[in-house]
């Protein structure tokens, strides 16, 4: 996710309780060299991101198989924040009641879920494209 941050030129949001041990040290040993190139914002739990947001007036748009809008028919903005939940238990009830917009990105219907990376790409790929970003990008 980190290196997918650096590529595309997003910044990442970390909130406490993560499910690893969260520190620039573990961080780099997974992300290597492109820890350097992303802007990381670590927020110590859901309420102080929360409270980010709303002071940043950003949209939070929450990744779930649990809603019918599919990825590719939300509009998205460039400051929307793309919410992912834990690859053990998804998201809390609070999570998804505070989200604006809720996402899914289709699959074959017997298969649970993708996991967090691979459905972060696939829908951080389309707002890119809808908000033209791919094209500040070589
Ligand atoms: C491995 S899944 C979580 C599975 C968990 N057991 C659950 O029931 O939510 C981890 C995260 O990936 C995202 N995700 C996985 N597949 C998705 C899909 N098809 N559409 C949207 N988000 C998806 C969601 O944000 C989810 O919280």
């Amino acid at each position: 996710m980190l290196r997918l941050g650096a590529c595309m030129g997003c910044a990442v949001h970390i909130i406490e309780p993560c499910g690893f041990p969260f520190s620039v040290k573990a961080l780099r040993r997974s992300a290597m060299d492109y820890i350097d190139m992303v802007t990381i914002h670590h927020h110590m739990d859901w309420d102080a991101f929360e409270k980010w947001c709303a002071t940043n007036r950003r949209r939070i748009v929450l990744l779930t198989t649990a809603c019918s809008q599919k990825h590719t028919e939300f509009t998205y903005s460039e400051t929307d924040i793309l919410l992912v939940g834990r690859e053990s238990g998804g998201v809390t009830d609070q999570v998804v009641a505070a989200a604006d917009g809720k996402v899914r990105v289709p699959m074959q219907k017997q298969l649970r879920s993708l996991n967090v990376a691979v459905s972060m790409a696939m829908v951080l790929g389309e707002a890119l494209r809808q908000t033209g970003s791919f094209d500040t990008l070589e």
